[in-house]
């Protein structure tokens, strides 16, 4: 199956799908680890990719989404963003909306706590 492929039935077979460098219990750059950290508290459950297990996923999901960093989040199939967009989006409420949107469970008392703290 080409790079391409394998990506598109990652996220069309899983609700959210972070792309990252390292897994969600060990990330291995900052980025990756702020948006799994997220995801983790939010206690949303999600598939994890490793990028640097795979050179062609590595550039394939950056072909993929037109989109030239990782971490890139998917929800639904839809690229969402990488860690800018997505701390932006938690901070908002906008990425609340979405999850309730989707249909996807989360913990909003906890993604409360994340605006608290960062009022
Ligand atoms: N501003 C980016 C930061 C992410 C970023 O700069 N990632 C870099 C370093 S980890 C990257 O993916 N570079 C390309 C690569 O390593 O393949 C974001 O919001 O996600």
């Amino acid at each position: 199956m080409s790079a391409q492929d394998q990506i598109r039935e990652t996220v069309t077979t899983n609700d959210v799908v972070l792309f990252m460098k390292g897994t969600k219990m060990m990330p291995q750059c900052g980025f990756s680890s702020r948006v799994a950290g997220i995801l983790n508290y939010m206690g949303i459950e999600y598939a994890d990719v490793n990028v640097l297990a795979d050179a062609d996923i590595r550039q394939g999901i950056k072909d993929y989404s037109d989109w030239p960093t990782i971490p890139q989040l998917y929800v639904k199939g839809e690229f969402i963003g990488g860690c800018d967009i997505v701390t932006e989006m938690t901070l908002s409420g906008e990425l609340d909306q979405l999850l309730e949107k989707s249909g996807i469970a989360y913990n909003k008392e906890a993604a409360d706590k994340i605006r608290e703290a960062n009022a």
